[in-house]
């Protein structure tokens, strides 16, 4: 067996590790597999019993230049670097109901390695049982539906923009204690959700949102009927919905429009990832260069 040095700790080599650590260079999942294997001969011919993590490092960036993955190469070592450096942030993933954002923060969490991902549900869900129903009735229907539990003005305002603003800014309180907390203790995580609203976010200079979109109501609705197959949330409650969600839709796309937060199409979840991944290194570095925190290899 082979043990991984690590500062004062001592681990056996996993495989696994390695795969989902080359995962993050946006290689699939199969070659990863293959490379960490390989990288696990190499280790094994050299005899010894104790490799540090610079020797995987090392061994691992070799192995993808060897099988012509340079780019990838580039990246993973940009991924273990922020992670060798334990640099906190956070990874704010918001959009409509539906269009595949826990999805896609459960597939970024495994591939950079951050444990924790949040939806907003859990934090709305949390304050339903805190404040009751006549002192904040919108926190207690769904985002499409909020509108229904008010009385929107007369004039100026959609009642379904409304009562979704009102949800977003009460859910919010919760959402940007969570973000103030996470930056005091300096944990990674990610956040999913509706309430993930460009405006009403108190973002911190290590935070970075994406706005996650579906491209048709058709899409969406598909997806309602895939993840009833999955899950015990019934199709039929939002397909009966599609027009308000769209519309919330429209509405999170111009707020991110207004604060410049990138917006990205879910069409295939991989594409997705990595399109997200590859922005977020480049935004990744810029921050650090003006703080002044060098990673050795960016492209
Ligand atoms: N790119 C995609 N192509 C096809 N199906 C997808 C895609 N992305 C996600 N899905 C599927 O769509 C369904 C909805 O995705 P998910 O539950 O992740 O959405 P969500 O945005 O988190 O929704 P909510 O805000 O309601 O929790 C799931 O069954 C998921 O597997
Ligand atoms: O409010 C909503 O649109 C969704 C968001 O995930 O939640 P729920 O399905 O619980 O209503």
């Amino acid at each position: 067996m082979i043990i991984v040095e690590d500062g004062n700790m001592r681990l056996p080599f996993s495989r696994g590790i390695l795969t989902r650590s080359i995962t993050s260079a946006g290689v699939d999942v199969g070659v990863a597999y293959s490379i960490a294997a390989e990288v696990m001969k190499d280790l094994q011919k050299k005899k010894k019993r104790i490799v540090s993590k610079d020797e995987i490092r090392e061994t691992t960036y070799r192995k993808l230049l060897e099988h012509g993955y340079k780019t990838a190469a580039r990246r993973y070592i940009f991924w273990s670097e922020i992670r060798r450096k334990g640099i906190p942030m956070m990874l704010l993933l918001g959009g409509t109901t539906g269009v595949g954002k826990s999805t896609i923060a459960t597939e970024l969490a495994f591939r950079m390695g951050i444990r924790s991902v949040i939806g907003t549900d859990t934090i709305r869900e949390v304050m339903r049982k805190m404040i009751s129903k006549e002192l904040l009735p919108t926190i207690h229907a769904s985002s499409f539906l909020a509108w229904k539990a008010i009385n929107a003005p007369l004039k100026g305002i959609s009642p379904l923009i409304y009562g979704f603003e009102r949800q977003v800014s009460h859910v919010a309180v919760g959402i940007n204690a969570l973000i103030e907390r996470a930056t005091k203790e300096g944990f990674n995580a990610i956040l999913e959700g509706i309430h993930l609203v460009p405006g009403y976010i108190s973002l911190t200079d290590m935070s970075f949102m994406y706005i996650i979109t579906v491209e048709s109501k058709e899409a969406l609705r598909a997806r309602f009927y895939a993840r009833g197959l999955q899950s015990l949330r019934p199709a039929n409650y939002y397909t009966d919905h599609l027009d308000e969600i769209m519309g919330l839709q429209e509405f999170i796309v111009e707020r991110a429009r207004e604060k410049g937060v990138p917006i990205i199409e879910n069409i295939e979840v991989d594409k997705t990832v990595n399109l997200i991944m590859e922005d977020l290194m480049k935004r990744l570095s810029e921050r650090l260069k003006q703080k002044g925190i060098r990673i050795e290899v960016v492209e």
